[in-house]
């Protein structure tokens, strides 16, 4: 029996198969060249003596099932921006987490910060296709991809002047990160075999990736304390759906987590 990870793959590359049938590639470069220039991404997840927030549009997951009905991404979006998030993420997975391509785009058309486009990307298409609808940022998780695939994508990525927010585990995983190219990375706490969630995981995976490389906590937080705990041991970055997505004020939510993550007290720890 494959782990929850694998099926998740499977459902996506049957779902990619019917897209690529559908969409040229030729047709998704025409499209991205239409798309106004990447936005970058590194300046805004490293801030000297801030933790930048990363916030996702997810409306369900494996682990939790349904979150919330999110009827309108892009306004949900905006209030993140709002509120100071540095990078908008955008779920785009269909069956398991219940987003689309066309949440990105709508997003895209409603706010200035970068996108992460978060799925689960095994193809040059995907990364095609994130550009296409307006993503400045995909998602490369290690544990997907033997290590040559997460080098030709890293280098599509990069080719295109978006950036890749490469996903690790363990520090095994980070190694293979770092010996990719990455220059983002995070560590999601999330056990994505067992959907474990267990915060010390960043903690013991961090040392493991070397200060100039973007550290991001991928994850697990609940709230301010937690932005802390990240930022103490050593994120340049949270990211953060169940807590967003769940909240009535979602805006005043971020700015929250935003000024945890600018307080002083963290700053000797991060200069
Ligand atoms: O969230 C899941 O259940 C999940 C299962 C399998 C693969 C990925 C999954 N989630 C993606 C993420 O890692 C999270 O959306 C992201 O890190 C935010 O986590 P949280 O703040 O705990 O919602």
């Amino acid at each position: 029996m494959g782990t929850v990870l694998d099926d998740i793959i499977a459902g996506v590359r049957e779902d990619l198969a019917v897209r690529e049938a559908q969409t040229p590639l030729s047709e998704l470069k025409e499209r991205a060249a239409k798309q106004q220039t990447v936005i970058d991404a590194h300046s805004r997840l490293r801030r000297s003596g801030e933790v930048a927030v990363i916030a996702e549009v997810k409306r369900s997951s494996p682990s939790k099932g349904s979150l919330a009905s999110i009827t309108d991404p892009a306004a949900l979006a905006s209030e993140y921006e709002a509120g100071g998030a540095a990078v908008v993420s955008v779920l785009t997975e269909q069956r398991r987490f219940g987003g689309s391509l066309a949440d990105l785009a709508a997003v895209r058309a409603a706010i200035d910060v970068p996108i992460l486009r978060k799925d689960f990307i095994v193809t040059p298409y995907q990364v095609w296709e994130a550009r296409a609808y307006g993503a400045d940022v995909v998602l490369l998780i290690v544990a997907a991809l033997e290590q040559t695939v997460l080098e030709s994508l890293l280098d599509r990525v990069h080719s295109l002047g978006m950036a890749a927010l490469v996903e690790v585990h363990t520090v095994e995983e980070a190694e293979r990160a770092v010996a990719a190219g990455a220059r983002i990375i995070g560590v999601n706490v999330r056990n994505l075999k067992t959907l474990d969630v267990d915060r010390d995981v960043f903690a013991r995976v961090a040392p493991a990736i070397p200060h100039h490389i973007i550290r991001i906590a991928e994850s697990g937080v609940r709230g301010p304390h937690d932005v802390v705990e990240y930022a103490r041991a050593g994120a340049d970055a949270v990211l953060v759906g169940e807590a967003l997505v769940r909240d009535s004020e979602p805006r005043r939510s971020v700015a929250d987590l935003v000024a945890a993550g600018a307080h002083p007290s963290l700053r000797a720890i991060r200069q």
